[in-house]
């Protein structure tokens, strides 16, 4: 029995992010400001200019309001994230305008997405390869259940210039983003049938000289809670 509703549980849920990737894919593919990098393997998209130099501006001065040390995930592995991070206020107006603008981006409903977390990396500081979703083996994956399930798309912001280091690089493929200020980077941490996709193992690479600045907006399979 046990067995029997977690099999019907993941495959409903599988469902819902195949739907998620749909209708993203469709929105970013009919937007001619988004911009589908050729890669095989992983759904990632680039918006450049998304938000302006003063929004960067503002934008960097709240994660340096809200920045902590960062945990990987709720303090389960410090070992990944050498990061300072922390949560934006949603409610903060200004923040709640970009967050509608990427929640329209993407077309997703914006219950979907969890609140946007700021990261601030100085020189030595990196965030080693991980994938944005879980894993049942993971000790959280039962109460992410619970609070909208699965993480399906990851929209990241690059807030400035990094003078040098701090690259996204998807670490089994051949692809590496350096930080442009005002981009946005979009990928779907799924494959288009709604599993996991192994190929979006990312890492943010050690920062060598400046800071950088980003904020991840991170969408479930389900309204998040
Ligand atoms: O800083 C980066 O380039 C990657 C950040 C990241 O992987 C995340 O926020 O999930
Ligand atoms: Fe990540």
């Amino acid at each position: 029995m046990t067995i029997f509703n977690r099999k019907s549980a993941i495959s409903s849920e599988q469902k819902s992010l195949r739907q998620v990737g749909d209708t993203v894919r469709k929105r970013l593919s009919g937007d001619p400001g988004a911009y589908r990098i050729p890669v095989d393997g992983l759904e990632i998209f680039g918006v450049a200019d998304f938000f302006t130099w003063d929004e960067c501006a503002r934008l960097i001065a709240i994660v340096d309001s809200v920045a902590r040390p960062s945990h990987t995930y709720k303090g389960t592995d410090g070992s990944g994230r050498t990061s300072y991070s922390g949560d934006v206020d949603p409610f903060d107006p200004f923040v709640l305008m970009l967050q509608r603008r990427i929640d329209d981006l993407m077309g997703i409903d914006p219950t979907f997405g969890e609140t946007i977390q700021g990261q601030r990396y100085t020189p030595g500081q990196e965030f080693r390869s991980h994938y944005d979703h879980f894993l049942p083996s993971q000790p959280f994956w039962d109460s992410e259940q619970k609070r909208g399930g699965q993480r399906s798309w990851t929209a990241m912001a690059y807030l400035n210039h990094v003078e040098e280091g701090g690259i996204t690089e998807f670490t089994r493929l051949d692809l590496t983003i350096p930080p442009q200020p005002g981009a946005l980077l979009i990928w779907n941490n799924m494959k288009p049938d709604g599993s996991p996709n192994p190929n979006a193992m990312h890492a943010g690479t050690p920062v060598v000289h400046g800071t950088k600045y980003v904020l991840t907006r991170w969408y479930r399979a389900r309204p998040w809670s």
